[in-house]
């Protein structure tokens, strides 16, 4: 795991935005934090960055206790959080040419991080008359300069259009594919997240509501068959026995694993020769931006 967390817990005074978070973020990955607006994702990457510093738990990055290895951790990791820190009255070039100052960077690096974000036209235009992706892409280019193994970006699409996003998304695949990077991202759009993320973690209320592998996610959406009948404990008994997998049983309500509209119509005739009253039986299925919303939602 390139980051690791150990039940992490923020407060704020007396509001806990952070409630004990094990994050497990593995390497080559595109790890996206997604939550709603006020979820505490920001506070969590502050907490990653040592920017902030929890009142409870531990956090590992490259397997080292941030707090006992702070400076060659951070000197590996890139991140572009809130507004990237840019001089607008400098041109882009010139914003790299600084921060390779101060970073005792090669000046070949410059000219590099300008082609990979694809700045190299712009180059030297003043950052203050760049568009909102172009300064984006250029605070990108400034968390690379160092060659880090991980890149930590807050909302880094916030803001910009399709066409801004996508730009930013290929970036970081190409950063992930090419470079081997491992990259965490947060967001609050799903869709954004979904098109890029090898793993996803969701955080509501400072809780980590899910994590896993994109698939994990996505086969929480796969379709089902939803039976509404009169006595469903026994019903789910009966289907078992019969070989069906049951998935989730409510009161008046069996859910499971939808096939094939054959299998649906087995499952029909079963309940209904054991003396079972279907009301209603039919496929459902959840996309995954319905999903997002009742994971947070229902927490
Ligand atoms: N400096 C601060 N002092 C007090 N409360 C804060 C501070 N910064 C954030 N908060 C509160 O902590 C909670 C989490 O905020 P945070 O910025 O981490 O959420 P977020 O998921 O990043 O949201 P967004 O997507 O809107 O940026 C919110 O309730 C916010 O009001």
């Amino acid at each position: 795991m390139v980051i690791s967390t150990n039940q992490l817990s923020f407060n704020y005074g007396d509001q806990q935005v952070v409630k004990s978070i094990s994050l497990q973020v593995p390497q080559g990955s595109i790890y996206g934090f997604l939550g709603p607006n006020g979820a505490g994702k920001t506070t969590t990457i502050k907490l990653l960055l040592n920017l902030l510093h929890p009142q409870n738990g531990t956090v590992q990055i490259f397997e080292k206790d941030l707090q006992s290895n702070r400076i060659e951790i951070l000197s590996q990791t890139g991140s572009l959080i809130e507004q990237p820190a840019i001089y607008n009255h400098l041109t882009g070039k010139e914003n790299l040419c600084n921060r390779a100052m101060l970073l005792q960077v090669a000046v070949s690096r410059i000219d590099e991080m300008l082609e990979l974000v694809q700045l190299k036209q712009a180059a030297n235009k003043k950052a203050g008359q760049y568009s909102l992706g172009m300064k984006q892409r250029l605070g990108i280019a400034l968390a690379l300069l160092s060659d880090p193994k991980l890149i930590i970006l807050d909302e880094p699409t916030n803001g910009l259009d399709p066409n801004g996003i996508i730009e930013i998304r290929r970036l970081l695949m190409k950063l992930v594919h090419e470079q081997g990077k491992t990259v965490f991202v947060s967001s609050h759009l799903l869709a954004e997240i979904e098109r890029m993320a090898t793993h996803v973690g969701i955080i509501n209320h400072g809780s980590m509501v899910f994590q896993g592998s994109i698939e994990e996610l996505q086969a929480l959406s796969k379709p089902l068959i939803h039976i509404e009948l009169n006595d469903s404990a026994d019903a789910a008994n009966l289907l078992n026995r019969e070989g069906f997998t049951v998935g989730d049983v409510q009161e008046g309500n069996i859910f499971v694993p939808y096939t094939s509209k054959e299998e649906m119509g087995k499952i029909n005739t079963l309940l209904n020769q054991n003396g079972y009253t279907v009301y209603a039986i039919g496929k459902v299925q959840k996309d995954l931006e319905n999903l997002f919303l009742s994971i947070t939602q229902n927490t």
